[in-house]
């Protein structure tokens, strides 16, 4: 859901009106993008009516209540954490429209609580809501999948017993409904801001239906009563409630009053000294703004507080692990406020796209409350708020990974390939950029990798440049055939093996002055003079099986020489410097984004003249430089060396070339 500004102009037109009744059907309706004006929504005099839950509430409500019970004290963060949205969107509508109810007194939450009768209220001045929103957020679930992924995960997570239940209501929107883990009655009085709203009672035990009548809530806002179950008379007592909210909800910036007392700090924690915020806030804020997600506490986190040229304050988490909408374009993101009012849930201008794994606030003094979503595209101030946050957070990524360089790695493994699409987008930053990428490389274990720096660092003398193989994983790049010279001169060849890195190696020419240059592509100089004659010498000796695959292999390759990569294969294939390269062209055929129109580039087969197959080979083609074995023989090296990259595009026929292959040879052996 999205709190964009959801009518810049101070009075509602009927245009706005139709607009918003139609909203009022989908799920992203929010009080603060008004899904209904509550003149076209209310029915004043209507008795009270039972309506059913949509099928999904009603299994998710049983699966709260039955199978996510462990730590059931979170109900009253996830029932703060809406009164604190709740007043955050009253904020927005009060500055941005002149024709809502005014909210009456200070904002804030007010906590009561009634041992007699077992009950606990929680009650908030903040939006409200019209009758249409009660039943589109009360009775429905907003999020699609929502039911799957919890009946997926509520029995796995039970069973570990660590909490992680219950952090799964407050992903998917079903916050609310943790209620019904301790009370056997709920009642929402609500009343909405928009003009003309009606009070609205809401009830429900939680059992299939839930009644709706007309309230009698004099101002904006949601009372909530909770009638609570026999065993959880705890939430009565004041100490206990006071230390759920100190625990789950401190960070929350209105104040929460607990009887005489404020129960919590109410400070935006984003706008105190980093020193002065604890990791247990940290985690309640990144808890908060991430719906709990999987209830993780953030790997790191960015703390900002900028003057000029903008005014900003930002706190930014990184998940420990990569959300599952990371690549979706609606994906949660950053939440922007202007001077402590909530104006946008979702902001994809705070950062980059390259940067998108972060969550969390920014706060900015020079931004007008009454910025449209249109406005903010072109908006000068975020986009310098934008170039503040890169640089910083790659600043603070950079320290990490010098500080701390085992989380830096656990960072890289779960967003590294976001980040270096940076890259290959964002030609200012990409030096800073490169330097935090990591990859594996011929001399790392699996799973461990260097830095380019790393890599420069341990050169051996003499070389000049940094080698890389691009393809699918470690496994298919590991025993390629392209390495053997490199392995044997002891240099070390960096593993890119995610499709991202072929863009990021096009974007890079060279690092620190050393030029990066792959293995498959162009020729080999490793640079030894007396190397380079023996091997022209060499090339020299197999002139008549070059020729003669050549002849054989026709069009399908580009030209047929001596490798000066191979020791130990007797042939490999290689790209024309400046080509796509194979694997490239792999990635494009896969992403099919021009099916059909992808010609592929044609390579160069490469022989390698110490190799006994190819020097007995160069004798054959001498005297018969067309017969059927020399071309037979050619047609094997050419799909060795396709084998050897784990591509054979005629595995039969390959089957039977070698079966005819063995056949000659065994006859030959039997023959004395
Ligand atoms: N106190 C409140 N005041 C106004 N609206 C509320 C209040 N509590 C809940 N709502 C509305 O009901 C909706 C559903 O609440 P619920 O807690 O189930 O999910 P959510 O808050 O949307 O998602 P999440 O818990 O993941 O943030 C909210 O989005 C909000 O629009």
């Amino acid at each position: 859901m999205s709190t964009e500004n959801p009518n810049p102009t101070p009075e509602a037109t009927p245009a706005d009106a139709a607009a918003s009744a139609s909203a009022a059907a989908t799920p992203e309706a929010t009080p603060a993008n008004p899904p209904a004006e509550a003149a076209a929504a209310a029915t004043p005099e209507a008795p009270a009516v039972e309506l059913p839950f949509q099928a999904e509430v009603q299994q998710v409500l049983a699966l709260v209540i039955n199978s996510l019970y462990t730590n059931q004290e979170v109900f009253l963060r996830e029932l703060i954490s809406n009164a604190s949205d709740a007043l955050d969107k009253a904020r927005f509508l009060a500055l941005t429209r002149k024709d809502v109810t005014e909210q009456q007194g200070e904002p804030g939450i007010t906590i009561t609580l009634d041992e007699t009768a077992r009950t606990l209220t929680i009650d908030d001045n903040g939006v409200g809501m019209t009758r249409d929103e009660v039943v589109q957020n009360l009775g429905t679930i907003a999020k699609s999948g929502t039911l799957e992924f919890l009946k997926a995960n509520a029995e796995a997570a039970k069973k570990k017993e660590d909490g992680s239940a219950l952090q799964l209501i407050g992903q998917f929107g079903v916050g609310f409904y943790a209620a019904f883990m301790v009370a056997s009655r709920v009642d929402v009085h609500t009343r909405s801001m928009l003009p003309g709203a009606e009070p609205v009672l809401w009830r429900s035990s939680g059992a299939g239906t839930f009644s709706l009548s007309t309230g009698d809530r004099e101002h904006p806002g949601t009372r909530i009563v909770l009638h609570l179950k026999e065993d959880a008379a705890e939430y009565t007592k004041p100490w206990r409630i006071k230390d759920i909210i100190r625990k789950y909800s401190d960070f929350v910036h209105f104040p929460i009053k607990l009887g005489d007392e404020i129960a919590n700090r109410s400070k935006a924690l984003w706008t105190l000294p980093k020193s002065q915020v604890t990791e247990e806030q940290h985690a309640e804020l990144y808890h908060h703004v991430t719906s709990g997600f999987l209830g993780e506490k953030p790997l790191h986190h960015v703390h900002i507080a900028i003057d000029a040229p903008v005014q900003f304050y930002a706190l930014l988490y990184i998940p420990e692990k990569a959300p599952p909408d990371m690549f979706q374009k609606d994906r949660q993101g950053i939440r922007l406020y202007a001077k402590r009012v909530l104006i946008m849930e979702d902001c994809d201008k705070l950062a980059p796209l390259y940067l998108r794994f972060l969550r969390g606030v920014v706060d900015s003094e020079d931004l007008s409350l009454n910025v449209s979503r249109e406005i903010l595209q072109e908006n000068r101030t975020l986009s310098q708020i934008e170039q503040q946050i890169t640089r910083q957070v790659l600043k603070s990524l950079k320290e990490l990974a010098e500080s701390d360089p085992e989380k830096y790695q656990a960072f890289w493994k779960e967003f590294g390939k976001v980040l270096k699409e940076g890259v290959t987008i964002d030609w200012k930053n990409k030096d800073q950029i490169a330097e935090l990428c990591r990859f594996e490389s011929l001399k790392t274990e699996a799973g461990k990798v260097i830095s380019l720096r790393q890599y420069i660092e341990a050169m051996p003398e003499g070389q000049k440049e940094i080698y890389y193989i691009t393809g699918l994983g470690r496994a298919a790049v590991e025993r390629s055939p392209h390495l053997e010279a490199f392995r044997k001169r002891g240099y070390d060849v960096l593993f890119l093996t995610e499709p991202v890195d072929e863009w990021v190696v096009k974007s890079m020419d060279e690092f620190d002055k050393h030029r990066l240059k792959s293995v498959t592509h162009g020729d080999v100089d490793l640079g030894e003079e007396a190397e380079d004659e023996k091997k022209k010498d060499e090339a020299e000796a197999i002139e008549s099986a070059l020729k003669a695959v050549k002849e054989a292999l026709g069009d399908r390759v580009k030209e047929v020489r001596a490798s000066r990569r191979l020791t130990d294969s007797a042939s490999c294939l290689v790209s024309a410097e400046g080509d796509p390269g194979a694997n490239f062209e792999r990635i494009l055929k896969m992403m099919d984004q021009a099916p059909g129109a992808l010609k592929e580039s044609k390579r160069i087969l490469e022989l390698n003249p110490a190799h006994p197959i190819v020097k007995n080979l160069s004798k054959v083609a001498e005297r018969e430089p067309s017969s059927e074995r020399v071309k037979q023989w050619a047609e094997l090296l050419h799909d060795q060396a396709l084998l050897a990259e784990g591509v054979v595009e005629d595995p039969a026929k390959l089957v039977a070339k070698i079966q005819d292959l063995l056949t000659q040879v065994s006859s030959a052996a039997v023959t004395p």
